[in-house]
């Protein structure tokens, strides 16, 4: 059954479609805003106001555009009770709709326009970097890792700065990058803007109609057919959006919708000065302005909502609103405030927290109910290593795969990449002209490639790009050719470049391989390659190290079976794989729910999830703890705690939180054991549509004499107890 809406779920949802006007939806934690923005997008096609192919629907991120798809399937299906859709027909529909990441779609325009480009990757970087720098390190004599991190932000300052004269090693970036067709994400968005203006400026010279009209391209859809945008989560859009936004949003009803308070991207930009600039956009073309709020909250218990005003009260936006707001329906007390403590050290703490579970678990709680949510991957790690300790299975979220960021996969993916272009360009039918020698793209992967191995140099990779320029000729052919490469001094160098060419030509020189689409033989071929090579990082530093990276290569397996199924006939697997991995593997990581259990065996509905404050927004989950290290010396942002806090349903523990308003209190709580509380358990169940259960208290006392743990505050509530990891496990291991 589709939920009965608030007054204000209905105002949203019925506001008039206008052309070139400008809706803004304030909307609280847990109001639903997701689900309306949808129901508000079915309203609209089921009332013939629009056509589905005339609506696009934008997100930040991947998750959420999977998020909006799996919400929609399930919304419009609950509301067309006259006529029920087809699968078929539902998928149909979705398809009709345009549901894009604001960068996704920035790339399609880009590369429907200039065809495949590189967008600046970890390992890219580093490329670049060896490439500009001259011998010794561009920005002083810190560790490498630090470099980049300074290298990127003096990139970021120079390349976007216009008053900013350039240092003379980063001149040669912008004619680099324009080479390889390399660029950043904010160039992307840049480029596509630049694009949609273009198109924009000749329609309207060409209005007298004296030109054939263009393709079908995701431009014209824009300018074109798009009649409606929504915005998701509008609240983390930065300034560097701005010109893509506002070309797209020319002329349309822009709807959007989102949470000040939840604004974490702020590091990003200031979102404050993006929303006045558009909000000015549709000022000056005397467009409809509206603000309309959404305070609701369908989510936290009474307690959780007074708990977050008490700490943040006059740090929330638009709070008055929400007090003012009319008949905002919220969810019955549940009589259990948070649990805010500070412990002493960490193992303290940790200990607390797996005695909270226990209770929890033998109560009502399934294992799946609890996010452990904490600011840093490191202390996500450090839990993720107690919870290891007493065997409790976990699952991280993350926003993107993990294999995606391990350097190792990127080397394997870049050598592919190599072969591919190389191949191409080598069997290529027409001979390639000096202008398209400006264009070679296989330079960019052989210098991120070559440029990883052990005893390349930045001064050798320098010599090398200058060299190919001065000869005009490709990194390729230009380190085969041995009259050429002899240029090139340095005994060991020449022995590295050598290897690398060894390893690499049999696949290049045999075209078919280009046709390969067996996914294991290039993937075992691919690996050969690499581990032939002076490549230190998989020189293993342990086994988890090992295990690790075997992990994390059948991630890349799964992704490209599932790039082969999907494959069109005419194009090989490696050229589909290059193009499209990415958007397969979001795809299989958002499928799997996320990211992988612990033990990988274990289905990821039956783990505690252990998430970043950040890659948590969006999601809910009945038991929350936000885990801070006592050691986390600078204090919690408002809007994250604020984000942080919100995900809790039903009960919220906070430990050792850094915050001026939250005071330091060693002291354990008179409302536990969290287990005696029937009343409550009973309240945890109705919420969730649960069938009443008892708590088991005497299991659980049972199970604590059984495994005879000493832990102190136990000592005080039960006498002297034990619990021992496998007590999660099904109690299936008997103590020594
Ligand atoms: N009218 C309604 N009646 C009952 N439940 C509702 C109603 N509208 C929304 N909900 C439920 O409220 C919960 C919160 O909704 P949703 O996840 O869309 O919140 P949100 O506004 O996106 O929150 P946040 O901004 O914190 O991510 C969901 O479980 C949703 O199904």
């Amino acid at each position: 059954m589709p939920h009965i809406l608030t007054p204000l779920q209905k105002k949203v949802v019925g506001y008039p479609y206008r052309p070139d006007s400008l809706l803004k939806v304030i909307a609280g934690p847990g109001s639903g805003k997701t689900e309306i923005l949808l129901r508000r997008v079915h309203h609209l096609i089921s009332e013939g106001h629009l056509k589905a192919d005339e609506i696009l629907i934008l997100s930040l991120t991947n998750k959420a555009v999977d998020n909006v798809i799996d919400k929609l399937k399930k919304n419009v299906q609950e509301l067309n009770d006259q006529v029920k859709y087809s699968s078929e027909e539902l998928d149909s529909l979705i398809d009709k709709l345009h549901i894009h990441t604001i960068h996704s779609i920035a790339n399609k325009i880009v590369v429907e326009q200039d065809g495949i480009v590189n967008i600046l990757e970890e390992n890219g970087w580093r490329g670049l970097m060896k490439l500009i720098s001259t011998g010794s390190s561009p920005t002083g004599t810190a560790s490498y890792e630090t470099n980049l991190k300074k290298f990127q932000q003096l990139f970021k300052n120079i390349y976007y700065s216009t008053d900013k004269v350039a240092p003379k090693k980063f001149e040669q970036i912008s004619s680099i990058m324009k080479r390889y067709k390399v660029m950043t994400n904010d160039e992307m968005i840049i480029r596509a803007a630049r694009y949609l203006e273009t198109y924009q400026n000749k329609s309207k010279n060409l209005e007298d109609g004296c030109e054939p009209q263009e393709v079908d391209s995701t431009i014209v859809d824009i300018k074109s057919k798009i009649k409606v945008i929504f915005i998701d989560e509008y609240q983390d859009l930065y300034p560097s959006l701005l010109p893509l936004i506002k070309q797209i949003t020319i002329g349309k009803q822009l709807a959007l919708f989102g949470d000040p308070n939840q604004s974490i991207y702020q590091f990003l930009g200031d979102n404050v000065s993006f929303l006045k600039s558009l909000e000015n956009e549709y000022k000056k073309r005397k467009s409809d302005i509206k603000t309309l709020y959404m305070y609701d909250n369908f989510r936290n218990t009474p307690e959780i909502i007074s708990q977050v005003v008490e700490i943040m009260g006059p740090n929330l936006v638009h709070y008055k609103a929400e007090r003012e707001a009319q008949n905002i329906t919220l969810k019955s007390s549940s009589n259990l405030k948070p649990i805010i403590m500070n412990f002493p050290n960490s193992n303290a703490t940790c200990e607390f927290m797996i005695d909270q579970i226990i209770q929890a678990v033998t109560s009502s709680a399934q294992l799946s109910d609890i996010a452990i949510l904490a600011r840093t991957n490191s202390e996500i790690q450090f839990i993720a290593n107690i919870l290891d300790k007493y065997q409790i299975e976990y699952q991280k979220l993350t926003a993107q795969p993990t294999w995606l960021s391990d350097p190792r996969i990127q080397f394997l993916i870049d050598l592919w990449k190599v072969i591919y272009l190389v191949s191409k360009e080598k069997y290529s039918d027409s001979e390639i002209s000096n202008e398209e020698i400006q264009n070679i793209q296989s330079d960019f992967s052989i210098i991120v490639t070559l440029g990883a191995l052990q005893g390349i140099r930045s001064t050798f990779i320098n010599k090398l790009y200058a060299e190919c320029k001065e000869f005009n000729c490709s990194i390729w052919n230009y380190i085969t050719s041995e009259t050429k490469s002899k240029r090139l001094t340095k005994i060991t160098t020449h022995k590295t470049v050598k290897q690398f060419i060894d390893e690499l030509s049999p696949y290049i020189n045999n075209k078919e391989y280009l046709y390969e689409d067996n996914p294991i033989k290039l993937l075992k071929n691919v690996c050969d390659i690499a581990f032939n090579l002076p490549y230190t990082h998989l020189q293993f530093k342990d086994d988890v190290d090992r295990m690790s990276f075997k992990n994390h290569l059948e991630d890349l397996f799964r992704t490209m079976k599932a790039c082969m199924m999907d494959r069109p006939e005419d194009v090989p697997l490696l050229e589909w794989f290059i193009e499209t991995y990415f958007e397969y593997s979001i795809f299989l990581h958002n499928e799997s729910n996320s990211g992988y259990s612990n033990s990988r065996l274990t289905p990821s509905s039956a783990c505690i999830k252990l998430s970043t404050i950040h890659s948590s927004k969006g999601l809910e989950f009945p038991i929350v703890f936000i885990f801070e290290n006592i050691f986390q010396s600078f204090p919690i942002e408002n809007s994250v705690l604020y984000v942080a806090m919100t995900r809790a349903k039903n009960i919220l523990y906070m430990f050792n939180v850094n915050h001026p308003n939250i005071k330091s209190n060693f002291k354990y709580p008179s409302v536990f054991p969290l287990a005696k509380k029937k009343e409550f358990w009973n309240y945890y169940n109705t919420t969730l549509g649960r069938k009443l259960t008892t708590p088991n208290i005497e299991k659980y006392l049972l199970l604590m004499q059984k495994y005879q743990v000493i832990r102190n505050h136990q000592k005080r509530w039960f006498g002297t107890t034990r619990i021992m990891p496998s007590l999660l496990r099904g109690l299936k291991r008997v103590p020594k």
